[in-house]
């Protein structure tokens, strides 16, 4: 199984580990590199993985470097790591928002390969999905590489058009977070009519774990399920007909805002 080697300890460093030890990756084939003390030893303590400071290690030929930290920290973390990474010319996978191959190879001043990914904290359950652009440097065996890995965590769908990766964040790799606030949404609602917590819970949960199966399983498109559902003149048409006031372009503008922030991350790397 080939190395892997996290730069940064922080929430996608964490899910990507804890999908890949979960799914049978050896947990001794990853090492965490981070400053913070704390953040990597709890990933050493909880998954098994090698624990080190920020460029304690060398990189060995032939391993995956996954870049793991926030975009702003990327010229930093890049500069530090920059001999290391000239040398070994490792597959480097980079997970953060917003910032081009480009940018990432101009602050390594060379063109090593490099696989842009937006993966989604899911991961860590094997149930990410994850969007994925190739440099022209990665060879076929660098991109099964990144397959493999990311694949081991959830789905995967390469892009050949890079320009798609800030729609992409926008989509799946913020996306956990717009399906949690619908949960809170929703169960907040119920509870507000009387229903007790631990029912309002579990019944939200249910239902939209329910429902994403039933259209991933059955394959039928959500529009079509969804008349399934609505009976005219029943509860489900009375909602909707809420619902419809503002869903759709709430969500346009929520896409919107997320791939344009996605976008202006790119500067932050240049800082
Ligand atoms: N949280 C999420 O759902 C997702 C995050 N991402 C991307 O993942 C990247 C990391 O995000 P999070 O994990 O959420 O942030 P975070 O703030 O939880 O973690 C960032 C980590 O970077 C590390 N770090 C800072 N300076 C460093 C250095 N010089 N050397 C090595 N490590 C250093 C810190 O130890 C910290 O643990 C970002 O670029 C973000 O765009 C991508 C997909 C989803
Ligand atoms: O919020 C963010 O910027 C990161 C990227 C996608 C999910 N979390």
């Amino acid at each position: 199984m080939q190395e892997i080697l996290f730069l940064g300890a922080g929430n996608m460093a964490r899910a990507l580990i804890a999908g890949l030890v979960r799914q049978g990756w050896p947990a001794t084939a990853i090492t965490v590199c981070a400053p913070h003390a704390e953040r990597r030893e709890a990933l050493a303590a909880a998954f098994g993985v090698h624990a080190a400071p920020a460029q304690a290690r060398v990189i060995t030929p032939g391993s995956t470097v996954i870049l793991a930290v926030k975009p702003k920290s990327i010229g930093t973390v890049l500069a530090a790591w920059q001999g290391s990474l000239s040398q070994a010319r490792p597959l480097l996978i980079s997970v953060a928002a917003g910032v081009p191959v480009a940018s990432l190879q101009h602050a390594l001043g060379e063109a090593l390969p490099v696989v842009r990914t937006m993966p989604n904290t899911p991961a860590q359950i094997g149930a990410g999905a994850t969007a994925l652009f190739a440099s022209p440097e990665v060879n076929d065996e660098q991109r099964q590489a990144a397959a493999a890995i990311l694949g081991a965590v959830g789905s995967i769908h390469w892009l050949e058009d890079e320009g798609l990766m800030d729609i992409a964040t926008a989509l799946s790799g913020s996306g956990p977070a717009y399906v949690l606030l619908f949960l809170e949404a929703l169960e907040d609602a119920a509870v507000a009519q009387g229903l007790d917590r631990p029912n309002a819970r579990a019944l939200t949960l249910q239902t939209v774990l329910g429902t994403a199966r039933m259209a991933a399983e059955t394959g039928q498109s959500p529009t079509s399920l969804r008349h399934q559902v609505t009976s005219p003149g029943g509860t489900t048409a009375a909602a909707l007909a809420v619902w419809e006031e503002g869903l759709r372009s709430l969500a346009q503008r929520a896409l919107t805002a997320a791939a344009q922030r996605s976008r202006a991350l790119a500067s932050t790397s240049k800082d």
